[in-house]
């Protein structure tokens, strides 16, 4: 049975959340999206911060849609959730356990266990000030885990953290959620910590879950243009017919595997090739199309390329000065069939 069964409606002013989640035993999902979509309102929602006007809230099988916030069975990290700043780290994680009613023995005791486990036995008397970004953050989890939470709610968990920081809090973080039995429900925008912190990712886009599945899933065959550009894949919508795709806007496409029917086809930038002129013995899918912008990507360059159809190849950079592309150009755009993954639309 899932721990965290939802149905979430509500709205902010002209923005509408509708949106339902399922959530396992020791099963992490994350909510992916673009800003405004409605990520933090959905867990503001599953914490009790933000009123339903419709929908439920059940952990293990208990309705919990009206228990004020401070009783419900959950653990929170959110980015303005920020630590007591007149309490030490120990009273910190030990506040929650208190406020349960353990004495202040207990209380402290599972406060230092936790804090010791997140290798912050020598800053238990820190207060947050003393702490580093990374260490306030080990703090923040280890209070949201000292209510032992059925729910753990993590909003952006790593989003103030610099770039090696986040890296080493996203290895821990990662340890603690695959000891963690309860369900953990995590926000992000990063498609990178979605990816390596979760069981199951539900993209969020207006309001609404437009795609959900496990995240090597969501990251091969992307079924909108946000997540397609994300996880770095070309993405078309049309009707197949066969290894024949024709994408709605009129262009044809030949795919590998045969469809029938409302399809989507992906493919990687880097199995764009780029020609000057028209090439011969020419690939499956062939294409003129104009430069619209060329950007350094990694050890690579990405070209976009806009006409008929808008994709992005990436070339070297030893191949571009070859070509000598620039905006405005005009160029050949080659795709083998076997490249373009098809599947239904
Ligand atoms: N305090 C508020 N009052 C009214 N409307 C709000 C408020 N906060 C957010 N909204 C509306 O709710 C929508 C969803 O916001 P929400 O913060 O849930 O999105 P998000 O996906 O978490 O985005 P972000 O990554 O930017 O936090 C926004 O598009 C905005 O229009």
């Amino acid at each position: 049975m899932s721990v965290l069964s939802a149905d979430l409606r509500l709205n902010r002013g002209d923005f509408a959340l509708d949106v339902s989640l399922s959530v396992a035993a020791g099963e992490v999902l994350a909510l992916l999206g673009p800003n405004g979509a409605g990520k933090s309102s959905a867990l503001r929602a599953l914490a009790g911060l933000l009123p339903l006007t419709g929908g439920h809230v059940r952990v293990d099988g208990r309705d919990h849609t009206r228990t004020p916030v401070e009783r419900r069975p959950i653990g929170m990290v959110f980015q303005d959730y920020l630590l007591f700043q007149h309490m030490s780290a120990l009273d910190n994680v030990a506040f929650g356990p208190r406020c349960q009613g353990e004495s202040k023995a207990d209380a402290r005791a599972r406060a230092a266990e936790l804090l010791d486990h997140m290798d912050l036995a020598d800053h238990a008397r820190s207060r947050p000030r003393g702490l580093s970004g990374g260490q306030a953050q080990r703090v923040a989890l280890a209070r949201a885990l000292a209510v032992r939470p059925r729910l753990l709610l993590l909003d952006e968990p790593m989003a103030a953290l610099d770039v090696s920081t986040r890296l080493h809090v996203r290895g821990r973080l990662r340890h603690l959620l695959e000891e963690f039995d309860g369900a953990a429900v995590l926000v992000t925008h990063d498609p990178l910590d979605a990816m390596v912190l979760a069981d199951r990712i539900a993209v969020v886009e207006g309001g609404r879950v437009v795609q959900e599945g496990a995240p090597a899933e969501v990251a091969r065959r992307p079924r909108t243009p946000y997540v397609a550009r994300l996880v770095g894949l070309n993405l078309f919508r049309g009707t197949a017919d066969g290894t024949v795709v024709a994408l709605d806007g009129g262009t044809v496409v030949r795919v590998h595997r045969a469809h029938r029917g409302p399809a989507l086809v992906a493919f990687p930038p880097r199995a764009v090739a780029l020609y000057r002129s028209r090439p011969d013995g020419s690939p499956r899918n062939l294409w003129e199309l104009e430069v619209d912008g060329v950007e350094r990507f990694g050890d690579q360059v990405r070209v976009h390329l806009t006409g008929p159809l808008d994709l992005a190849a990436d070339i070297s950079p030893a191949a571009l000065a070859e070509l000598g592309l620039v905006r405005g150009d005009s160029v050949w755009a080659g795709v083998k069939a076997a490249e373009a993954e098809c599947y239904p639309g």
